[in-house]
């Protein structure tokens, strides 16, 4: 692996480069940073603040992700305010991040898209969206002769007016293709430059991706388009497969994915953005010239504490336990790794996601499950010289209790 030093990578055995069929990308991945969009329509999602905001963007923008949602402003009054700030934001501090906003397939969502774009003097993508479904055309009472319709207008509206246009089908994972090939030829003749596959409903298998990619493949085929419409791909998490599904839509070809921080978003949320990028990182995918990765946990926690969600303990890389260990055979070998003085290796030893690499560190705690060398260790890194009678003594206090013991209470076994 690229990423793993060399006295490391000697001491594992890699199955997953043996024969690689998952992302080996034909080009660089390019990334649609959903958070403070579809992000924060989590009903459990606090609205950040728009200084909070722009502390993302900029973090985005550190991280290499290439566009930004900056919301909906089709919304109201406050949503176009903070679009409009945001946008000013990224112009005066030169970011690389572009811009894109969401728009229903209405003129009224669009309007103010074009308005704040010519106010700042920078083109905003309008992402425009329509449930192409026949369970949402079922619910919502339109035919297909209303979507394309819709469709035509809203995408001549942005395109006349100058700025790209992505056309986003929501719930196309369920959507018959019939529909689609109608709507995709009426966005794509209107000027659209880019489809948006969504996986609004979470529903989709590698299997599903795969071929609704090649449908839609077959339909730019058709029209010659193939070469230059760009696809993305929006994924929500209902079956757990967001993240898999996002390194899958790499693979295959879709030029751009989106995702949220933390997986934030509709219900179960979206897929990962987060880990998104540290899984192409771990498959030594990403340029580290455009991607600083060093502020990932940073972003995470941005996250977290602007919209109070918090992080599960177990969350990769940024979860409090994510690099603590408490039992004994993992801590000895761990312990172990540590005293060759190879930080890489001790890293690895009980986990593929080098600590170090991400401004994390591996720590050993005392549990009930610890041995008499998580002890020594523990109290050697707080400045204790390990006698027989204190290890044995923190060691006995451990085993009679139900949990993993916090720093206090150690002192406090120490101090008699
Ligand atoms: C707008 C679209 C990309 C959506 O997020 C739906 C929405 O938020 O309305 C989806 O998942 O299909």
């Amino acid at each position: 692996m690229a990423t793993t030093h060399a006295n490391t990578a000697a001491l594992i055995y890699d199955w997953n480069e043996k024969e690689r069929t998952g992302p080996l990308l034909r080009r660089a991945p390019r990334f649609v940073d959903e958070s403070i969009r579809d992000g924060i329509q989590s009903p459990s999602v606090r609205d950040p603040s728009i200084e909070q905001k722009m502390e993302l963007v900029r973090l985005m923008d550190r991280m290499g992700v290439q566009a930004v949602n900056l919301g909906l402003p089709g919304a109201g009054r406050r949503a176009q305010e903070d679009v409009e700030r945001l946008l000013r934001f990224i112009v005066e501090e030169k970011l690389r991040i572009t811009a894109n906003c969401a728009a229903r397939t209405v003129a009224s969502d669009i309007h103010p898209i074009i308005d704040i774009s010519q106010k700042v003097g920078v083109p905003i993508e309008v992402m425009t969206f329509i449930g192409s479904s026949p369970i949402r055309g079922y619910t919502e009472g339109w035919d297909n002769e209303r979507l394309k319709k819709h469709t035509h207008e809203a995408v001549k509206l942005g395109v006349d007016h100058g700025l790209p246009v992505g056309f986003v089908t929501e719930d196309t994972t369920r959507s018959h293709p019939k529909t689609l090939d109608v709507l995709f030829r009426t966005a794509l003749e209107a000027g659209a430059g880019r489809l948006v596959l969504c996986d609004t409903c979470g529903h989709a298998t590698p299997d599903g991706l795969r071929n609704l990619l090649n449908f839609t493949r077959g339909v730019l085929r058709s029209m010659d388009l193939e070469e230059t419409v760009e696809l993305d791909w929006h994924g929500h998490n209902d079956r757990g497969l967001a993240l898999v599904l996002g390194l899958y839509a790499f693979e295959w070809g879709f030029h751009r994915v989106h995702g949220c921080g933390l997986g934030i978003g509709e219900r179960v949320g979206n897929c990962s953005l987060d880990l998104l990028l540290l899984n192409l990182y771990l498959l030594g995918q990403l340029d580290p010239k455009q991607h600083d990765l060093s502020c990932l946990v940073e972003y995470v926690e941005k996250i977290s504490e602007s919209t109070g969600v918090p992080i599960h303990p177990s969350y990769p890389l940024a979860g409090r336990d994510a690099f603590r260990t408490a039992t004994g055979v993992h801590a000895a070998a761990i312990i172990k790794a540590t005293k060759t003085g190879d930080h890489d290796l001790a890293d690895r030893v009980y986990s593929s996601v080098p600590a170090r690499v991400f401004g994390r560190k591996q720590e050993i705690e005392i549990g009930h499950y610890s041995g008499r060398s998580n002890v020594i260790f523990w109290l050697r890194e707080h400045g204790y010289e390990p006698s027989d009678e204190l290890v044995d003594r923190v060691f006995n206090f451990a085993k009679s209790q139900n949990h993993t013991l916090t720093t206090e209470e150690v002192k406090a076994v120490i101090a008699g």
